[in-house]
């Protein structure tokens, strides 16, 4: 571990732990970074990556509260510093365990042991096979492993290692900042230094070497603030003389490092921070000068220190290249508390909390180190990257760069690193393997609302808030039951459609406009137990609903969002989309802000039970949900869920009408199939072909075409390349469905490749992904699926579906417009004709008001051909 060929085997790690950090840093520019905490994470993790080549904490979590790793080895290091610890004063009570500490820590160290439990079975299982061969040794495990060490050792040896490496190596790193931020003619020779001799991107070995004054100024702060303060305890094995002094057997042995630092017979002006005191000085602390001995000296002397030194070396030159070290709020830097706590390692009693302001010169010449394995991806501008080749259709242009740069490609869009995937092995590692890491959201300035995004299922982090929410949308919206529950809202706004195909009989109809109504209507039917729009009110004009969601999803969709591409104007929403975007909330909540009230009332009087439950919004309330909650959950349903039903209906139609053959094979499946008035779902499930031909359609055309913005909650490792956290990540769905290398015949629609075979869009098969995998996958699949077969076998049940003015259906425009759902360019206008035998059914079945209109309809028709024949 800690031999020249290994530190030098360990630099890549190093490196990209120490970019993460600096990544971290610039994302955090203008708030308060606890050093100790960054610093800490980012050693750990070095350490934990060169023992089981993996992280384990995140910089993000700084109280260390997501998996308790971080807490556990606070409290093992905590009991271990405990001074008073009374047991080793007076050994006849040490078996008890009177103040709790032996078992507090063994308490802690099972948690610690936990979190790698599996890695070490894992690697033991790989290690015991008979392809094993000491070449794969990836980890400082596999080496303990082919040594034939057993769990408990290992467990022993690696918290050794985590304790006495990080918090040893973390308290340097602080005190020699806090003396740099205190005394700024230092830090300005330091800043010089680094500047002159420092020339490649990833500080190298050499050149770190090339900075005398940044050690002198580590040595200098070691001096005045050893982080093992007294060394550890040293014990005599054996009664021996010191000092003509006598030191019986089983004393307990301090050297007061701190003593001696502070000493002025040993140091002039010792209370001073001179680091030029080193300079032109042979004293180091290599353990041959007895007065700086912060890694000890002889037997028991650190052995980690060159992975130390180089650590804390590695650590302050790359932070002070890159950033200014501010102190928050103007605090005087000689006002700081140079108080220190004692424990294992010595630190500051009050932490060192910094800004890190970007250098407005590394601002322009570095290059964060995780962006170094970047996948493949064409050549950029200065400032702008990529964005100037992306264009207004991103699932276009970026399938073409995947063609030349392949599967997995990489852009710049301004700040922004841009991930496109557009191959099957490529989707399933980023939905799949790395599900985990590659899951957060990029929010589009729309919909960064601060507000409201606490309470979004679709642009949250995956955290509990999103948990719940996919739960009670699942149970209460989208399960087997519910949808069942559903069926008769679904079936009476499908008969008004089909009602109000009846009467616009030989009129031209925008299908769009129609199916949207529908299940606009029938969502919000779910939800509110209401319907809010009109099938005749073509454009939405009546009260304006329509017209808001419709440009909220315009916002939301906006391919030149320059905000999301430079971080620093994002505040100034110079677009105005955040702006105009909450206008239209604004008006949207308006509409349903009434029943919710009502609602409420209901659900608060006493005579309320929950089986007077109506509607979603009667659960949410039930579930204690605020109205900001509710308005933000509805309004993500009916914008996820409407617009990209109502395409996917929209595209399957186009290209049955292009496709008569294939239409005529519906028309006689549907025919043979279906019975009964109301289709059922076990005669939809009857419908192979049908279903085939959605799957064609969604594979053509697929109704979210890059999914929406992922995000790298992380930086991870995809394809062998890195994707850094924060990374905007695409899964190009549109070039997967077009690629020869995955379909045969790509660009015909043929509904028979499914027939027989096993491919399904439930995110199984990587082929065919329209919702998504994993666990950002669309919950509202279900219902989608369920929609679209619906509407598509009843309309083609019920009507011929013709082209206006003859048009030759090879001649549709089959362009798309790119949006959150994607769109045909040119609108789908069809005639939806009666079938004649529909005709005698639809007769025998009207009833009431229906009858009347049939019967005036004869009528007309009959006075027509009267005036005919007289004519
Ligand atoms: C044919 C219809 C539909 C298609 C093709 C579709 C497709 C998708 C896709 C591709 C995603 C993103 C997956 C990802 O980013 O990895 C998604 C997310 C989502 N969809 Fe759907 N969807 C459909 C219908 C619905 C319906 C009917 C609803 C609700 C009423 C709905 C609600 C949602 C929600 C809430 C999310 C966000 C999930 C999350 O971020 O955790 N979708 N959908």
């Amino acid at each position: 571990m800690f031999s020249s060929k290994a530190l030098q085997s360990q630099s890549k790690l190093r490196d990209e732990r120490l970019g993460r950090l600096k990544d971290f840093l610039h994302t955090k520019q203008g708030q308060v970074i606890n050093v100790e905490d960054v610093v800490f994470t980012t050693l750990f993790n070095t350490l934990s990556s060169i023992i089981f080549a993996r992280d384990f904490l995140d910089l993000s979590d700084e109280h260390g509260t997501r998996d308790g790793l971080k807490e556990s080895l606070r409290k093992i290091i905590e009991y271990g510093g405990i001074t008073k610890d009374f047991g080793s004063f007076f050994p006849m009570f040490e078996r008890f365990d009177l103040q709790g500490i032996r078992k507090g820590t063994m308490r802690q160290y099972k948690k610690t042991f936990a979190h790698w439990e599996d890695i070490i079975e894992e690697r033991r299982a790989r290690i015991g096979s008979s392809t094993w061969s000491s070449e794969q040794a990836q980890s400082f495990v596999d080496r303990m492993l082919e040594n034939g060490f057993s769990n408990d050792q290992i467990n022993q040896l690696v918290t050794e290692l985590f304790v006495a490496g990080t918090n040893t190596t973390t308290t340097s790193v602080v005190w020699a900042m806090t003396e740099l931020v205190r005394h700024k003619e230092v830090m300005s020779k330091i800043v010089e230094e680094i500047g002159r001799e420092i020339k490649s991107d990833t500080i190298t070995d050499s050149e770190l070497s090339q900075l005398p004054y940044l050690q002198a100024c580590i040595k200098e702060a070691m001096r005045l603030h050893p982080p093992v303060p007294l060394l550890l305890p040293h014990m005599a094995a054996e009664t021996c003389e010191v000092m003509n002094y006598t030191i019986p057997k089983n004393s307990k042995i301090f050297v007061n490092l701190w003593a001696m630092g502070r000493d002025p017979k040993v140091w002039d002006d010792p209370l001073s921070f001179k680091p030029e005191r080193f300079i032109g000085s042979k004293v180091d602390f290599k353990g041959q000068d007895f007065e700086l001995l912060p890694f000890g000296s002889g037997r028991r002397m650190c052995p980690g220190m060159p992975s130390g030194v180089k650590s804390v070396q590695l650590i302050l030159a790359s932070l002070i290249r890159e950033f200014d070290l501010v102190l928050p709020d103007d605090v005087d830097p000689l006002k700081l508390d140079m108080n220190d706590k004692f424990g294992i390692a010595l630190k500051m009693e009050t932490p060192l909390k910094l800004l890190f302001k970007q250098k407005e010169e590394s601002r322009m010449l570095t290059k964060p180190s995780s962006l170094k394995n970047l996948p493949p991806g064409p050549p950029r501008l200065p400032i702008i990257g990529n964005l100037h080749q992306v264009g207004d259709r991103p699932h276009v242009s970026t399938a073409k760069f995947a063609k030349e740069y392949g599967p997995l490609i990489s852009l710049r869009l301004g700040k922004q690193v841009l991930v496109v995937a557009s191959s099957p092995e490529a989707a399933m590692e980023i939905l799949k393997t790395q599900d985990r890491f590659l899951s957060s959201r990029v929010v589009p300035t729309a919909f960064q609302q601060t507000s409201l995004i606490p309470h979004s299922v679709i642009w949250s982090e995956c955290n509990q808030t999103w948990k719940n929410l996919r739960t009670l949308c699942r149970t209460e919206m989208f399960s087997s039951k519910a949808l069942q529950s559903q069926s008769k809202l679904r079936d009476e706004r499908l008969g008004r459609l089909k009602d109000f195909l009846h009467t616009k009989q030989g009129q031209v109809i925008n299908v769009e406009d129609v199916v949207f109504t529908t299940l606009f209507n029938t969502l919000s039917s779910i939800i509110f137990a209401r319907d809010f729009l009109d099938l005749s009110d073509e454009h939405g004009t009546r009260d304006g609903l329509k017209e808001s969601l419709r440009k909220i999803i315009e916002y939301g969709g906006i391919t030149k969002d320059f905000g999301s591409f430079f971080p620093m104007f994002e505040r100034f929403d110079l677009q105005g989309i955040r702006k105009g975007t909450m206008r239209q909330y604004k008006k949207t909540f308006a509409h349903w802000e009434d029943i919710i009230e009502e609602r409420r009332a209901r659900i608060g009087s006493s005579t309320w039970s929950s089986e007077q439950a109506q509607s979603f919004v009667d659960r949410m309330l039930e579930n204690g949900f605020s109205n900001d909650q509710i308005n933000q959950l509805v309004t993500e349903l009916f914008v996820a869920g409407t617009n990209t039903t109502t395409t996917s209906v929209v595209w399957a139609m186009t290209e049955l009408v292009r496709h008569k053959e294939v239409m005529s094979k519906i028309v006689e499946e549907i025919g043979r199939e279906i019975k009964s008035d109301t289709i059922t779902d076990s005669e939809l499930s009857q419908l192979p072909y049908l279903q085939a031909c959605i799957k064609e359609a969604m594979r053509l055309h697929p109704p979210v075409p890059l999914l929406l913005p992922h995000m790298a909650a992380e930086t991870c490792e995809v394809m062998n390349y890195t994707i850094p956290k924060n990374s905007k990540i695409f899964v190009n769905l549109w070039a997967m469905g077009r690629d020869p290398k995955v379909w045969d015949d790509p660009l015909s629609f043929k509904p028979e490749r499914f027939i027989g075979s096993k491919v399904d869009f439930k995110g199984q098969d990587f082929d065919l992904l329209p919702f998504g995998s994993g666990r950002r996958m669309c919950p509202g699949m279900p219902s989608g699926v369920k929609s679209v077969q619906l509407i598509l076998a009843s309309l083609i049940r019920e009507f011929d579906l013709v082209l206006p003015d003859d048009v030759d259906p090879l001649k549709l425009d089959m362009n798309d417009k790119f949006g959150i759902a994607l769109k045909m360019e040119t609108p789908l206008k069809l005639l939806f004709k009666q079938k004649e035998e529909s005709r005698s059914v639809r007769l025998g079945r009207t009833k009431g008001r229906e009858k009347l209109e049939v019967l005036i309809m004869l009528k007309a028709q009959f006075i027509g051909i009267y005036k005919t024949v007289k004519l």
